[in-house]
């Protein structure tokens, strides 16, 4: 029950909220069921059936409306006096601008991804607007407070890059089941059904053979009048066996390593597999209900059961088969779904069977799944705790008491019987190129790179930008916006395939840039270095951005580029300011020996396969994504 105090900040208060799904659903109840009088949403999607389960303002009826509408005609149901103003809608749409932001007293974000909670970060410190930030995974969930020039906002600490592999782990020595799957999805199934132009390390080994005139063609190609069947075989065959072969040819790969077993297709099913698998014919018939699952077609029930070799190889074929007849438009220009059950059936089989030649243990279609879609299965009472810490930090906000304000971690285990951890907020990062004006350093080739690459990479990917300004000194390199006249535009898209060096205004090293983003009201400058070779491997944009980690460039030459996981722990120097203490029972804490540690990996989670997996970066590469 709320003091009086608390009940005159709640009523007098405009609330946005940014999302109204796992998190959302909970969160808009909790604010309702407070007093919060007036209420905005936004969010872009609509119900799904797989939404049911956790979002419990939604039922079957509003499968395919808006999340928004939906959630604010539930709540009104028992709150019908308040007042509830839902937008279905991105939250990245110009018409949410910083003027818009500025009419709310505090903004609660329930996300899943980050490019739309940097995207709101920005309009918050423009706005000058608190934000409350939040994210789940599974059993982990955080709540985190940012008061522009109080505490640090959300992209002070550099975020945990996605898991990467190095290219050779998952081309030629695979240890893990995640290998084989990332190879099953990033390699084999974009070769096969994606964007044939995509450069692909899987043909790398059809061309070194060229002196077998086999292989010299595109072995990925089908050829004309060649039966779906044969095709599938011989790809089975060429990646499976031939490949393999062709790896264990280069001895040295092998002296500390176990080797793989090549795989052919004769000796795992027999000639003629069409006339053995029952219904897998009528299978390729369109209109057959089964026609968009090769599990279906071939009688395998349990997506919890692990196939033998012979089943998955069975799959691998039957699925193959399907793309190639029952959705042969849409091959070409596939990119891998998790929802999408022939994708998933076949990435499954293609796993298990490179899994099976270098023995690494065989998983199920469901936990394949799991890892080929970076899922974790949601919780919806972490999601029913966070929504209830989003409020109350919301309540501190609005009361402006910031000695209160705390960022909460739930944990997955009781640390001493106790799951929330409440920790002070850290003060602003005075390197953080957000909410401080730190330059930020860019190495890059300025003989080679071209503009288009250095906005795409860095502007983009890296700086979050969705409509950027580029200047050098007084001159405009590049502009985009509905408004620009048509010579502008031109002379902007020329611009984007110009090398740096020649520009207009030549970019060389030494030169600043500023880049600004005029809808986040967000600016950067970046001082370019130039440089001239980059290690593939470990810096494969060929080009290294510094300066979102707290470490001062200048001292450390190997400091750490942008979106590596910084560990957090008691006693961590951000801005010349110690971290403090969690606010709990402190001896709890600081006997605990690993009880930091859990602070740590609130950022990441550790699956089977001990690969760390972001919390709070859904939608980029391969982070994850959670079925909250
Ligand atoms: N840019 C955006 N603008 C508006 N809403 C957004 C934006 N990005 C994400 N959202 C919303 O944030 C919500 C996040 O909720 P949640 O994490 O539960 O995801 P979900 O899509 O409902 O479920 P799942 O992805 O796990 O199947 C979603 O409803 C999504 O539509
Ligand atoms: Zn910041």
């Amino acid at each position: 029950m709320a003091s009086l105090q608390h009940s005159s900040a709640i009523k007098g208060a405009k609330v946005l909220m940014v999302g109204a799904g796992g998190i959302g659903c909970e969160l808009l109840k909790t604010l309702a069921l407070s007093g919060f009088q007036d209420i905005h949403i936004i969010d872009m999607d609509t119900i799904e059936v797989s939404n049911l389960n956790r979002q419990f303002l939604f039922r079957q009826s509003h499968v395919g409306q808006s999340k928004a509408k939906v959630a604010r005609d539930a709540v009104l149901k028992f709150r019908p006096h308040i007042s509830i103003t839902p937008y279905h809608a991105n939250v990245k749409d110009t018409f949410f601008n910083v003027d818009f932001l500025k009419q709310f007293s505090v903004v609660l974000n329930g996300l899943d991804n980050l490019d739309a909670r940097r995207h709101v970060n920005r309009l918050c410190l423009a706005a000058e607007v608190p934000l409350v930030e939040s994210g789940t995974t599974g059993f982990l969930g955080q709540v985190t407070v940012h008061v522009k020039g109080k505490t640090e906002c959300y992209e002070c600490q550099p975020k945990p890059a996605p898991k990467t592999y190095p290219v050779c782990t998952i081309t030629s020595t695979p240890s893990k089941f995640v290998h084989c799957i990332v190879w099953a999805k990033d390699l084999l199934f974009t070769k096969l059904f994606g964007d044939k132009n995509q450069e692909n390390d899987l043909n790398v080994r059809s061309s070194d053979a060229s002196n077998s005139s086999e292989h010299a063609e595109d072995v990925f190609e089908r050829r004309n009048n060649e039966d779906i069947e044969q095709y599938g075989r011989r790809i089975y065959d060429h990646v499976f066996g031939y490949n393999i072969e062709l790896a264990l040819s280069n001895k040295e790969t092998w002296t500390n390593r176990r080797k793989p077993k090549p795989i052919y297709i004769r000796d795992v099913l027999p000639d003629k597999l069409s006339q053995q698998n029952g219904n897998a014919d009528k299978s390729c018939a369109t209109d057959d209900l089964s026609s968009g699952s090769a599990m279906t077609s071939l009688g395998l029930k349990n997506p919890q059961d692990v196939w033998s070799l012979a089943e998955n190889s069975r799959v691998f074929l039957e699925a193959l088969k399907l793309f190639f007849s029952s959705r042969e438009k849409e091959v070409g220009n596939l990119s891998f779904d998790k929802d999408d059950q022939l994708a998933v059936e076949f990435v499954t089989a293609a796993a298990n069977i490179r899994a099976a030649s270098f023995g690494i243990p065989l998983h199920s279609l469901f936990e394949a799944k799991g890892i080929a879609g970076n899922i974790v299965h949601a919780v919806a009472t972490t999601n029913a705790i966070v929504a209830g810490l989003i409020v109350i930090e919301a309540i501190k906000v609005l009361e402006k008491d910031a000695d209160s304000y705390r960022m909460t971690y739930c944990l997955e285990h009781p640390s001493k019987k106790m799951l929330l951890m409440p920790v002070e907020p850290f003060e602003p990062n005075k390197s953080c190129c957000v909410c401080s004006e730190s330059p930020l350093l860019l190495e890059i080739n300025t003989l080679q790179a071209k503009l288009r690459d250095f906005v795409d990479k860095i502007v983009k990917a890296k700086l979050g930008m969705n409509s950027p300004l580029i200047m050098h000194g007084s001159t405009l390199l590049y502009e985009v916006g509905d408004d620009l006249e048509e010579d502008m535009e031109a002379n902007y898209t020329a611009n984007l395939e110009k090398v740096l060096f020649e520009l207009p205004s030549s970019i060389t090293g030494g030169t600043m840039l500023t880049v600004e983003d005029l809808q986040q009201e967000f600016t950067c400058n970046i001082h370019i270095k130039h440089r001239e070779e980059f290690d593939e491997e470990k810096e494969p944009d060929g080009m290294v951005l510094f300066g979102w980690t707290q470490a001062p460039l200048e001292k450390k030459e190997d400091s750490k580029p942008a979106g590596n996981d910084v560990e957090i722990s008691e006693g961590t120097e951000i801005s010349g300011k110690k971290r403090k203490q969690p606010d709990m029972d402190v001896s709890t804490v600081s006997d605990e020996s690993n009880n930091h540690n859990k602070v740590q990996k609130l950022n990441v989670v550790d699956d089977e396969d001990d690969d760390l997996i972001v919390l709070d970066h859904r939608d980029i590469g391969c982070s994850k994504n959670s079925l909250q």
